[in-house]
């Protein structure tokens, strides 16, 4: 099965384009409130999505997707709801094909012809300009009554890859390099635009944009119309494609600048008072996490292989080595995907811990000889139907994403009892079991054994003590006191989780 993105303007499908480009999300079909809100976004007439239906990540905001390492797979968060949406004039046919002497053939993209309008005066404007992919031009008109609709994310018709969307939100990180500044073309052109656009408003550099798409005019006839410009594009066959863009709050030239043609489209209402719009806020609070955080989610442009793909490679890789008389070896996550075994009932008292877990608000080090710091993690304990739980932790700093700790290991229990064994090996080198007694929904735990690499950092820790517990809110805590050679035990790390696999 070839697995294709349900949305209506979307050609994205499993195997097209770079590797890793797009990855694919299934419907929440079991949580309703949810599933609605995903129909609703997608606004697709007399269809209901199954068991088989995706959308790609190409809709879904950044603030979508789990902070995750860059070799993990991208996880939508449990209250994912995709926003990202071309428009109807910007609207592709799946699967459009022509009929050429009996082939089929890809119906060819019409070749883009620049133009650019402002009511009556028209802008001249150089070829190759904001979208350096395609030869578009812009026609502006402040003439809304025309038909058109609202695009902010996506004006060019060719750009639609996660990729180039994730590198245009770098234009709303300060500690991005403005690819516009860098090119005097771009500057000006962008100049022009946003001088039609935003006639009456002066640019700041402390408004960030909305970014919006999905909008028609007459979902919006009773505003103040007076900036709204339309954005045409025309193809040499003569029909237009046309895109109407608004700004009626001041937008900085830094703010909005963009490889990509979103930076010249841009909404800057409150958003909250357009209830039909689909908008994507986009937070000044903390530019250079917000660096990370953009640049991080390029890695989900290497993780497209679905998960029903991956799962039919590792079943046809266990039959090919069982039919060769192989040693069947089960990979960990072979068993995972192949199938859900229900939790081995040795380890029942542990199923509060197990799931993804995402740390919030970001964990808190310490420890008398350094600074305090923050820190994320992303918790991840599974099970295989064995008597154990499986169990991955990876810190990154706060601030910057940078991988940092790294942990994983085994939790098991002795048979009937409720002693539990916490076995570790360490990215810093170090190897630990800690054991203790699970109580409820709080698992206490204290090293008997640490060892490490020759050749570990110093100061060595010399002794691991631990706390895992459910709060009432159904969060995951974690804290950690450790010893070393120089210093007692003493308080390392206290992080809480939010849980984002259901
Ligand atoms: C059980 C797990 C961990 C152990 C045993 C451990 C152990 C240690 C030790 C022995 C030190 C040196 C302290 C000193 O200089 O006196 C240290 C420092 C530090 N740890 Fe941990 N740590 C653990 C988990 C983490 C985690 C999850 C983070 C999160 C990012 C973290 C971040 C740091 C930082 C930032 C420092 C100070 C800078 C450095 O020495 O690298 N540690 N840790």
């Amino acid at each position: 099965m070839v697995i294709c993105c349900a949305a209506p303007s979307c050609t994205n499908r499993q195997g097209k384009g770079k590797k890793g480009d797009v990855s694919f999300h299934r419907f929440p079909l079991k949580d309703h409130v949810r599933l609605s809100l995903w129909t609703d976004a997608l606004q697709r007439d007399n269809w209901t999505p199954g068991p088989y239906s995706f959308l790609c990540s190409d809709h879904f905001s950044p603030e979508s997707f789990v902070r995750r390492m860059p070799d993990q797979t991208p996880l939508l968060t449990s209250n994912a709801v995709p926003s990202l949406f071309k428009n109807s004039c910007g609207r592709r046919k799946r699967g459009t094909v022509l009929r050429v002497s009996g082939v089929r053939r890809k119906k060819k993209a019409p070749k883009i012809r620049p133009v650019l309008i402002q009511g009556n005066n028209s802008v001249e404007l150089p070829s190759g300009n904001i979208c350096a992919e395609s030869q578009n031009s812009i026609i502006i008109t402040d003439d809304f009554k025309d038909a058109g609709c609202f695009l902010t994310h996506d004006v060019s018709p060719n750009s639609s890859s996660a990729c180039k969307f994730i590198s245009c939100l770098h234009s709303y990180s300060s500690s991005a390099k403005p690819p516009l500044s860098q090119n005097g073309t771009k500057v000006n052109l962008f100049s022009q635009i946003m001088d039609v656009i935003k006639p009456s408003h002066t640019p700041t550099s402390e408004v960030l944009p909305y970014a919006t798409s999905g909008v028609t005019p007459s979902d919006d006839k009773d505003s103040d119309n007076s900036h709204l410009c339309r954005v045409e594009f025309s193809n040499d066959k003569g029909s237009q494609i046309i895109h109407t863009v608004t700004a009626q709050h001041p937008v900085s030239m830094e703010d909005t600048h963009c490889e990509n043609k979103e930076s010249s489209t841009v909404e800057t209402e409150d958003p909250s008072s357009q209830s039909d719009m689909q908008i994507c806020p986009i937070q000044p609070e903390n530019y250079s996490a917000l660096y990370q955080d953009i640049h991080s989610l390029h890695s989900y442009c290497f993780q497209s292989k679905p998960l029903s793909g991956r799962r039919n490679h590792l079943k046809k890789k266990g039959r090919n080595m069982k039919d060769r008389g192989d040693h069947y070896c089960c990979t960990q996550s072979f068993l995972e995907l192949q199938s859900s075994p229900p939790l081995n009932p040795v380890v029942s008292q542990l199923a509060w811990m197990l799931g993804t877990w995402v740390s919030e608000p970001a964990g808190e080090g310490q420890f008398p000889t350094i600074p305090p710091f923050r820190y994320m993690e992303e918790a991840t304990i599974t099970h295989v139907g064995q008597p154990m739980l499986n169990f991955m932790f990876c810190a990154s700093n706060a601030e910057t994403g940078k991988p940092m700790h790294r942990e994983c290991g085994f939790i098991r229990i002795k048979p009937g009892t409720n002693h539990v064994a916490f076995i570790s090996a360490q990215n810093t080198g170090v190897v630990e079991v800690e054991e203790g007694e699970v109580e409820g929904e709080q698992l206490s735990l204290t090293s008997n054994s640490v060892s490490r690499i020759s050749f570990a950092k110093e100061p060595h820790v010399t002794q691991i003590s631990r706390k895992f517990r459910l709060t009432p809110e159904g969060k995951l805590e974690q804290t950690v006191f450790m010893a070393t050679a120089s210093q007692s035990l003493a308080p390392h790390l206290h992080v809480t989780y939010r849980k984002v696999t259901s």
